[in-house]
């Protein structure tokens, strides 16, 4: 199980002193602005202000974009202290300094946060190449992986690759919005093995209402908040097929041993408690009943459906190929349809990740061994209905207990 946090020193209890012991204060910078990456600049900042091994001021990269009124982003957020688009209502800190240009806000930094959607981490891993302090330490709150030619590549691993620095990840059961109104939640931080920095990080995270764990298995605790959006979009089915809460907690369960054996495959070191922590059965149980992949897959559930039952019609009525394939095209589109309209530019990491972990699958042949896993991309890429989200049980043979 996980360790337990470190002692904090707060500014105003050593004046400072610690400082000068230390001779070197951390600075820190978040790259993403989204519902989390606000909550954690948030976080972050209170820490910040509070301890005296930190400067005060927070960075906060924002991928600038115009509001409706005709304001940027940027400005928007250094205006109200808000992110008034991403997280309306919660001021983040006087000390959090929103700043469009990533050059700039990475510059001088020694910790640096990456939370944004993990689609775009490639694009800003690339820009940064050159850019980053040497000695700098990352931490990943991502939630999503990479699949390249040669193999999946986990966020962190791709973040220090690319940046050839360490990087840690915090994952958990962290619902952005319950965070931000201090509701108590706790996360894993996981690490490799330099258990100073993990310490440094859970220091920088922990408040009163937002509990830190350090467990040292990185692929485990990285990988169980990659995975459990897979399960939630099949939660997501469930509920759009109104059928229950046994079933739903029979979906969680077969997704927990999906995500284990997941996670083993691809890295034999993950530990077995790892799934008992925050990122494991905690985040997957509060995806599964309060989040967003949860929420769309609902709506996918009730009116993908209808796209089906057209797709089976329009194929008796006329069998020109065209059709179908455009219906098809359609329906592939469809969650990204449902993302825009309900989610206002908030993204959804399951239904790339559930290609993603479908990609890895087949290409070793275990698709017939995750069956959960490899009925979530069917049905989301239109190949199955929602509702076979529970025929796959019964006609598959899955994991012994
Ligand atoms: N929101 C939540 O409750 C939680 C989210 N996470 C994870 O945190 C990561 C970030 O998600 P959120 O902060 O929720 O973001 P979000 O989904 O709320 O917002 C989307 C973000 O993507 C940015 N964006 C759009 N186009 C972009 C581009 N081309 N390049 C770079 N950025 C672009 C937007 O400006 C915005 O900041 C994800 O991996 C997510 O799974 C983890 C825990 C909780
Ligand atoms: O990761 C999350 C909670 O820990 C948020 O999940 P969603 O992206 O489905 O909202």
């Amino acid at each position: 199980m996980g360790d337990t946090a470190t002692t904090h020193h707060t500014k105003s209890a050593n004046n400072g002193a610690n400082d000068n012991q230390i001779g070197f204060k951390s600075r820190v910078s978040v790259i993403g602005s989204g519902s989390w990456g606000s909550v954690a600049a948030k976080l972050v900042a209170f820490n910040t202000l509070n301890l005296s091994s930190f400067h005060d001021e927070v960075k906060m990269w924002v991928f600038e974009e115009t509001l409706q009124s005709g304001e940027k982003l940027t400005d928007a957020i250094n205006r109200t202290n808000e992110n008034v688009k991403y997280l309306p209502g919660i001021k983040l800190g006087k000390n959090v300094i929103a700043d469009p240009d990533l050059d700039n806000a990475v510059e001088d930094a020694n910790m640096l946060v990456f939370v944004t959607p993990h689609q775009f981490i490639d694009n800003i891993c690339k820009s940064l190449v050159g850019k980053v302090r040497s000695d700098a330490e990352a931490i990943s709150l991502i939630k999503g992986m990479e699949v390249k030619i040669e193999g999946p590549c986990l966020i962190s691993t791709y973040i220090s690759e690319q940046l050839g620095i360490n990087c840690s990840v915090l994952m958990g059961a962290n619902l952005a919005n319950e965070i931000a109104e201090e509701k108590f939640s706790e996360a894993t931080v996981g690490y490799r093995n330099n258990r100073e920095i993990a310490e440094q990080w859970v220091q920088l995270f922990t408040t009163p209402y937002f509990m830190v764990t350090p467990v040292q298995d990185v692929e485990g605790v990285e990988l169980c908040g990659t995975l459990k959006n897979v399960v939630a979009i099949a939660a997501g089915f469930v509920d759009g097929l109104d059928m229950g809460n046994n079933t739903k907690a029979a979906i969680i369960r077969f997704g927990l041993r999906e995500m284990r054996e997941f996670c083993k495959l691809l890295f034999s070191s993950v530990k077995d408690d790892t799934f008992f922590e925050s990122c494991g059965v905690a985040d997957v149980i509060t995806t599964c009943f309060g989040g967003r992949n949860r929420k769309v897959a609902e709506a996918f559930a009730r009116n993908g459906g209808k796209r089906l039952a057209l797709k089976h019609l329009v194929h008796k009525l006329n069998p020109d190929i065209r059709q179908i394939v455009t219906l098809l095209f359609l329906i592939h589109r469809s969650f990204d349809e449902l993302e825009a309209e309900m989610l206002q530019g908030q993204k959804l990491q399951g239904v790339t990740t559930v290609r993603e972990v479908y990609e890895v699958l087949r290409h070793r042949g275990l698709l017939e061994l995750f069956p959960l896993f490899a009925t979530v991309h069917e049905i989301c890429s239109g190949c199955l209905p929602p509702s076979a989200i529970v025929i796959y049980s019964e006609k598959k043979n899955i994991f012994p207990v």
